[in-house]
């Protein structure tokens, strides 16, 4: 089989788009060898990579676990490299000095994203904070987010939520106790619980809550997997229209399923606001984030209005940068933590001295807690969960290392190569969070060495939503219950890369109870 055959092979087309990619193929060709003599001509300092084939480029070396395939290319070729999407230059990043220049000096140069087409559909033509190229409407959703929804101020006010789901799952795992649970759905189940009842659980209750959530679990899954297939359409832009692999129509699908679900929310919200139906109706607080946007809008920035369709990007960027994110990380954690019954001991320890065996925990325990903040940080680094960060884009050719670095190139930053680094840490692939024990690391992105949110304008606009659910749920998690594996078995560590990462084979342990009373588990 030639490379071109397994690449099309690799993107599951059926026998008549093959056809009409042959075709384009002859066009694809002649335009390719336009450009190598245009960039002959014009640059020569590319950075180094692999050479690639005419028309598809690298992209039938390319390995499906990008993270570890980008850090295997960046020990032969350096740690600025190229390579070749079909028409599309990526340039892969991978050391703490390159990600310095990318994300701190260069700053505005690179604060676009390169945005897949799938993404574009899914996120209402790229309306969001994530997708959403940088500017002043980018501006106001994220300052809306940042400064108001995601505030401390505001999680605070909304524990209540959070304490509710993360106590129903507890009590549903005592009803499991001495039987295996998947710790992974569990922890997913929880946590996409925990953002929809932040979005809207004022206004949800009952029945459709927990209909809502097996409805989400799916869609999220299903999305998550289309926005990290490899696309035709994204590789040769020319082709898109013709949605060669049927992405397009899978993610629009999909994407109406959602929208159905935020219309029938918005609804049920202006409702309840025109019955005044409305608990508290008459003050201005607001109960959940739903209520809290249509605010924003009703009140109105007259430069940037905040729409309604604003409104439906943001919630599916909570929904989606939310859920899978924080919840694989608490997966890796406790992966981690059964896999080192010292680690385990230690966070046990520290719990019972300070939340106690005849107490559950409580967010505000949360602070005293500085091993678990150190398992957190730890996990992070061995398994930062976005391992490329979402891809950036230069508005204008720029000099990254001494190399051009191509307007409109897709740019991986490697973090993950980074935080594994044995020039960085030592013995990076142990799992070991007295590392992080009195450490100066925190999540800001100021230090190049460690940062598994991102860093600069682009860095993770939920770090404070992110830190609470992670630290509450393990917290919770490892105070409630031992864990077991089941008998023979060991704990698998082996990660499957996707744009968000997670763990290859879920984790499936047993819990024991071991508070003092069985009426702190209901
Ligand atoms: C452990 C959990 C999480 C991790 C490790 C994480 C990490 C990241 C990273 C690495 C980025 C990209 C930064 C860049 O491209 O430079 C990002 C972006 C983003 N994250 Fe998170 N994230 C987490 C949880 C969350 C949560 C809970 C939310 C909100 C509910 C959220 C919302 C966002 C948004 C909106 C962006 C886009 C920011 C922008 O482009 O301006 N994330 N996150």
């Amino acid at each position: 089989m030639t490379p071109l055959s397994i690449f099309l092979e690799n993107l599951n087309m059926d026998a008549s788009t093959s056809t009409i990619v042959t075709l384009l193929a002859l066009f694809a060709i002649t335009w390719y060898a336009w450009i190598r003599v245009k960039s002959k001509k014009g640059s020569s300092s590319l950075p180094p990579g692999p050479r690639g084939l005419p028309l598809i480029g690298n992209l039938a070396s390319l390995d499906p676990d990008l993270h570890t395939y980008f850090a295997g290319l960046a020990r032969t070729y350096g740690p600025i490299l190229k390579l070749q999407l079909g028409s599309k230059p990526a340039i892969i990043v991978s050391s703490p000095d390159l990600a310095r220049e990318v994300l701190k000096d260069h700053d505005i140069t690179f604060a676009n994203r390169d945005v897949p087409v799938v993404a574009r559909i899914a996120f209402y033509g790229g309306l969001d904070i994530v997708w959403s190229p940088y500017g002043p409407e980018w501006r106001m959703i994220r300052k809306v987010c940042v400064l108001k929804m995601l505030s401390n101020s505001t999680l605070d006010s909304v524990y209540g939520l959070r304490r509710r789901e993360v106590q129903n799952t507890v009590a549903y795992m005592y009803s499991k106790v001495g039987s295996p649970i998947n710790v992974g759905e569990q922890t997913f189940l929880t946590i996409l619980n925990v953002v929809t009842s932040m979005l809207w659980g004022g206004t949800v209750q009952g029945e459709e809550r927990g209909r809502l959530g097996a409805e989400f679990r799916r869609a999220v899954a299903d999305m998550t997997e289309l926005l990290g297939a490899p696309n035709i359409s994204d590789f040769f832009p020319a082709l898109a229209r013709f949605d060669l692999q049927g992405l397009g129509r899978k993610m629009s699908g999909l994407a109406t399923r959602f929208d159905q679900i935020f219309d029938r929310m918005i609804e049920k919200q202006l409702n309840f606001d025109a019955l005044g139906d409305r608990e508290g109706a008459s003050s201005s607080e607001c109960k959940d984030f739903l209520q809290f946007l249509l605010k924003v809008k009703d009140e109105g920035d007259v430069k940037t209005p905040l729409s309604m369709t604003h409104i439906k990007a943001l919630l599916m960027d909570m929904v989606l940068g939310g859920s899978e994110t924080s919840s694989n990380a608490i997966e890796f954690a406790i992966a981690e933590v059964m896999n080192k019954p010292e680690v385990m001991i230690k966070a046990q320890d520290e719990l019972d001295n300070v939340v106690g065996k005849d107490n559950i925990v409580e967010e505000s325990h949360i602070y005293k807690l500085s091993y678990l903040h150190a398992i957190m940080k730890e996990t992070l680094r061995l398994h930062p969960v976005l391992p490329l960060l979402v891809p950036h884009c230069p508005s204008e050719t720029c000099t990254i290392g001494g190399y051009s670095v191509p307007k409109g190139s897709r740019i991986f930053i490697n973090v993950w190569a980074v935080h594994r680094d044995p020039s960085i840490w030592e013995n990076p692939m142990e799992f070991k969070p007295e590392r992080f024990l009195n450490s100066k690391f925190d999540y800001s992105g100021s230090d190049f060495n460690y940062f598994p949110f991102g860093s600069g304008r682009r860095i993770c606009a939920g770090i404070a939503m992110a830190e609470r659910m992670f630290l509450y749920f393990l917290a919770t998690l490892l105070h409630s219950f031992d864990w077991k594996l089941p008998a023979g078995e060991k704990v698998d560590l082996t990660e499957k890369f996707g744009i968000v990462l997670k763990l290859k084979n879920p984790l499936v342990a047993t819990p024991t109870p071991r508070l003092s009373n069985p009426a702190l588990y209901q």
